[in-house]
Formats: structure tokens, sequence, C-alpha cells
């Protein structure tokens, strides 16, 4: 069995807006196991880059962990250890966005960016390194490698720029790759060619994955197993085909209704009436409860527990602790 690569328990991430605080994420708890591939979905404003934000050490200053543990590959995160936790995440986890020419520098040729990320993490000298680069060049499956080594980046289509992201990302060889909304710039074709080179990475290098997007049908075509959060709670967890076919929460039978498919061509496409509530408006009961139409009195007043419901299958509704979910 596939050990346990990173461990999220009920972590909570709370904003601290003038003298109040206002939490983001809540009792938040999941795993991704070696080599797998896990999406993380929801509309916007759900907490999905804050999460992947808390793993990266990368939180905005108003916002603090209050609560909970971080775990990469067995090394736990604690208050304050600044430095010693970059080191260890550096180490084991690297991360994509979804807009590569802000995370490039303009100014170097994008070839020796990826050099300086081996020279700077791995004991290579300069030949090797730009051997090294070059490989990686290869391997996300650019062409004229040579040439374009010595390119700087705004010559750059954005699929080449992102494909130029992933092979920095995947240099040093990370255990984890996080994907934010790798493809949501990128136009359609590209998007499958980017999508589709993603997955070859995972099963080429064994590197696990964390995919955000707010597209269901994006993570459908790439992950094993998906978690779905609404307003900073995990709302479901479950392996892809069994969210698919026997979604538990009616949020995420809300977002499976509203993937266009061949079946509804021509018809109106379904958008879940009402809005993700923002930060402020956040208050006790289910995060969900104002726009669910199968809310009943408790879901206003009584947050749900994550309950787990075999062929690891989790969810957090009272409809399911009373048995009223049958899917
Ligand atoms: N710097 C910040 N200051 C205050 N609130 C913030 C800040 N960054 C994020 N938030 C709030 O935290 C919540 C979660 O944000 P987050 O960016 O994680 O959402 P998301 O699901 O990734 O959305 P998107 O798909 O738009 O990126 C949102 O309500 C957002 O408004």
């Amino acid at each position: 069995m596939a050990n346990t690569l990173l461990a999220i328990r009920e972590l909570d991430v709370t904003f601290t807006i003038g003298k109040k605080q206002y939490p983001a994420l809540r009792q938040l708890s999941f795993q991704v196991k070696e080599k797998e591939r896990v999406g993380i979905v929801g509309e916007s404003g759900c907490g999905k880059s804050l999460t992947s934000l808390s793993v990266m050490g990368l939180l905005p200053e108003s916002a603090t962990i209050t609560r909970g543990e971080i775990n990469v590959a067995g090394k736990a995160w604690s208050p304050g250890m600044g430095e010693e936790w970059n080191a260890t995440r550096g180490r084991h986890v690297a991360m994509i966005f979804q807009d590569p020419m802000s995370a490039l520098n303009p100014l170097m040729p994008v070839g020796k960016q990826i050099a300086e990320m081996a020279l700077t993490h791995l004991s290579v000298s300069k030949q090797e390194a730009k051997e090294l680069a070059l490989g990686m060049m290869a391997k996300v499956g650019l062409s004229r490698i040579n040439q374009l080594y010595g390119e700087y980046p705004h010559r750059l289509s954005g699929g080449m720029m992102q494909r130029i992201m992933i092979a920095m990302a995947l240099i040093c060889k990370p255990k984890l790759l996080i994907a934010d909304e790798p493809t949501t710039a990128l136009d359609v074709t590209i998007q499958a060619q980017i999508l589709d080179l993603l997955r070859e990475m995972n099963r080429s290098t064994n590197t696990a994955m964390l995919f955000i997007s707010h597209d269901l049908g994006v993570i459908r075509e790439v992950c094993e197993r998906v978690i779905v959060m609404y307003a900073g709670y995990m709302v479901e967890d479950a392996p892809v085909q069994e969210i698919l076919e026997h979604p538990k929460h009616p949020y995420t039978a809300a977002l499976l209704q509203a993937l266009p498919s061949i079946e509804k061509r021509g018809q109106l496409l379904y958008t879940i009436p009402g809005r993700v509530p923002p930060l402020t408006e956040r208050g006790d009961g289910c995060p969900f409860a104002g726009r669910c139409p199968r809310a009943s009195t408790i879901c206003h007043t009584k947050t749900p527990e994550l309950e787990t419901c075999g062929n690891g299958h989790r969810v957090r509704c009272h409809l399911y602790a009373e048995g009223k979910i049958f899917a």
C-alpha cells in the first residue's frame, strides 16, 4: 500500500481583518498518498488556493494557521518553523500556478531559469544543470530545445510557458506537485495537451499531484480522487468514479448537474443559484444551507460532522447522518 505523502488534519486558517477574525478554512482533513492524483474542486472563494498556500508556507500575512497539523513526507509543520519548514517543503513539494508568465522571470532565458532551479537545489555543476534542464525540456514535450533554451518568456505561447513551469517544478524530483488551476488561462486544445502532460509526468516520474480547479470536468480527466470544498469546509471526499456515480452532498450533486455534456446539448446549462458567502457572512450551521434545496432547520444551526460512508467516501451533510441520502 502506498505511503501517505501529505496529511492535513483538522486545519483551521483564520484571517484577521481590522480587529476581527474570520475563519477561512475549517476542520480540513485529507491525505495524498505517494503517486496519487487528488483534485480539489469548488467555486471561487471556497478555500482551494488557501489550502495549497498553507502547505507551501505562502499564506498572506493576514492569515494564520490557528489549529491543526500539516505533515509532509513524515515531517510535521509547527508554528515558528519558518526556514526549517521551507527546507522540508522545498525538498518534497513544488507548485505551478494559473499564470506562468507572472511566475517566470521576464529578464532571464527560460532554459536558464530551469537550470538555476537545479543549480540551487541539487549539487550539480553549471554544465550538468544545463544538461538536466535540456533533458527536462524534452521530457515535457518542448521541441527545438537548444534554441528554446536561450529564449525569453515573452517569445513563448501560454502552453509553452506552462510546459517550462512544469519542467522547473519537476527538475528537482519533488514527491508532490501542487497545480493551482494550471490550465484555466489556456485555450481548450492547449488545455487538453497540458492535462495529458501532467498525467504522463505523474506516470513517468511517480510524482503525486494535488490538482486544484473550479471545473469538475477537468478534475474528472486528471484525478483519481476528488475533494469538494465549500466555504472553507471539505464537504465531500471520494474516488472520482464514486463521486460521479454516487454524489452524496447536494453541493457536489449541483456541481455535477452544472457540467456540460453531449446529452445536454441544446439545453440551457444549469447554474447553482446564489453565491458562496464571503468570509464576513459565514455563520453557524452547514456552509451550504443557504443554497441547498434540501436544507432543513438543523442545517441552519449545526455544522454537520464529517461522516465516513465506505468505498473511501466521506461527506459532511446532515442528510447523510439522518439516512436520507441513498445515492
Ligand atoms: N489576502 C486575503 N485577505 C482577505 N481574504 C482573503 C485573502 N485571500 C483569500 N481570502 C478569502 O479567503 C477565502 C478563500 O479564498 P481562496 O483564494 O482560497 O479561494 P479559492 O477557492 O481558491 O477561489 P479562486 O478559485 O477564486 O482562487 C475567500 O473568501 C477569499 O475572499
